[in-house]
């Protein structure tokens, strides 16, 4: 095993480690599910998302087993938002996951890539009726109503069409999920959910209406949660409500336990999935519903990189390496100050002394910024990177701002890569705006 690397400095090495779909070798460079990342840049350019259904089927793999393990069937319904591509969410369809859906667009993409309808539940503060009337056209399964006005709106609907409309309230549980501010939603000052002091009245108020069946409960907390106890304290309020509604007679057979399945980023260890179902077993495991969970970041975020090319190198005050990918990209850095990872794919650059950098990309705004004070090699331009962990809430997120138009995207699999998006040409950016004479 000669030609394997070791000789990395200490975090790059650490980074590579914690990340078994990677490898470096010293002839290939940096490898992603046995493709070396230089084969993908030469062939495809960069800036190109990268992501590995090796990956995917192994996260889904140790969340079921991790459910198996505590005996529990619990229901998987990936987070669509995560990662929309058809190519991934054929993935899941193909696993047996159902999906979890927050607008029409979202709906008709798992539609399209064979999710079934009945497999597909709704959440959402703003569904619109427009929205509404087609998942039920369309025979969805499950929709998480998150208001009074919106089971009004769902009940005349629903009647209108002639259809029951399956419903669970999403619960508030007011709990503190200890993520980002502005990716908590379980808190009383969130926008999300119902106020738990109105479920019970609010439930009965949907058993009784027309056009409506009152399924159950559902609750999602925020995202990027990594210690069990948020879900704890959440999971028991929830059991405490089952019991409560069961005790007013009222039905509850279906418990949406939401997503938040936390990942590590840099050096904090993600959440352990054999303490999160033991967590689910304890606090709800007794109460005899159907159990569903709708993660999407664990699922797919180390699924996927995103490669960059080095444009150049310059020196200020400070040293900034200029890449080829900027904020339209990944937007995480610029709108949470999230750390992702970035290795060089050259083996050669771990070798050479680090030094403090900036990594920005070409766009006009200083929030253009993937890593503030990083200690990196000398990247020659030319050279590429990999942002690590960008497999979720990456592509989904990126915009033209600047002009600039969506990079393309491959998945690896069985040690090939297969081009999934096309980059688009950049007159496409105008192609269908219409200049009044
Ligand atoms: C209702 C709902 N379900 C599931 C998710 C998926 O979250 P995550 O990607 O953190 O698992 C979200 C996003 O936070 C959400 O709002
Ligand atoms: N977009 C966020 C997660 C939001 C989850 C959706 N409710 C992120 O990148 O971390």
């Amino acid at each position: 095993m000669a030609d394997v690397y070791t000789g990395a400095e200490p975090d790059l090495a650490a980074l590579l480690a914690a990340r078994p779909a990677f490898s470096m070798n010293v002839r290939e460079g940096l490898s992603f599910e046995s493709v070396p990342l230089n084969a993908i840049a030469d062939q495809f350019g960069t800036p190109v998302w990268v992501y590995g259904a090796g990956s995917i089927r192994a996260r889904f793999a140790a969340l079921k087993a991790a459910f198996a393990g505590e005996n529990l069937p619990v229901h998987i319904h990936y987070a669509v938002k995560a990662n929309d591509h058809l190519a991934i969410l054929s993935q899941f369809q193909r696993l047996g996951a159902g999906a979890d859906v927050v607008s029409i667009g979202e709906f008709l993409r798992a539609r399209q890539a064979g999710v079934a309808a009945a497999d597909i539940v709704y959440s959402g503060v703003g569904k619109s009726a427009e929205e509404l009337e087609t998942a039920l056209g369309q025979g969805i399964g499950q929709i998480n109503v998150e208001s009074a006005e919106e089971l009004e709106m769902l009940s005349g609907i629903a009647t209108r069409l002639g259809v029951t409309a399956p419903v669970v309230l999403r619960m508030n549980p007011d709990v503190d999920a200890g993520t980002h501010a502005k990716i908590t939603t379980g808190l009383a000052e969130n926008k999300f959910g119902i106020a738990a002091a109105d479920i019970p009245a609010l439930y009965a108020h949907a058993a009784s209406l027309p056009g409506i069946r009152a399924l159950g409960l559902a609750l999602h907390i925020g995202s990027q949660i990594l210690s069990t106890e948020p879900y704890a304290k959440a999971y028991a309020k929830a059991a405490d409500m089952v019991r409560a509604l069961r005790d007013q007679r009222l039905s509850v057979e279906v418990l949406d336990l939401g997503g938040g399945i936390g990942i590590g980023y840099h050096d904090e260890p993600g959440m352990n999935l054999a303490a999160f179902a033991a967590t689910i077993r304890r606090t709800v495991g007794d109460l005899g519903v159907r159990l569903m969970v709708e993660p999407g970041r664990y699922l797919v975020g180390p699924a996927g990189l995103l490669l960059a090319s080095v444009i150049l190198q310059k020196r200020t005050q400070k040293r900034f390496v200029v890449l080829d990918a900027a904020m339209n990209e990944l937007m995480r850095p610029a709108l949470y100050e999230a750390w992702h990872g970035i290795l060089p794919v050259d083996p050669a650059l771990f070798h050479t002394a680090q030094t403090q950098a900036d990594v920005v990309g070409p766009i006009c705004e200083s929030a253009d910024c993937f890593a503030q004070d990083r200690a990196l090699p000398d990247l020659p331009p030319g050279t590429r990177v990999a942002l690590l962990d960008t497999g979720a809430y990456g592509a989904v997120m990126s915009s033209a701002y600047n002009a600039r138009p969506r990079a393309a995207s491959v998945l690896v699999d069985g040690g090939k890569a297969v081009l999934i998006t096309p980059r688009q040409p950049p007159q496409d950016l105008w192609a269908d705006e219409i200049v009044p004479a």
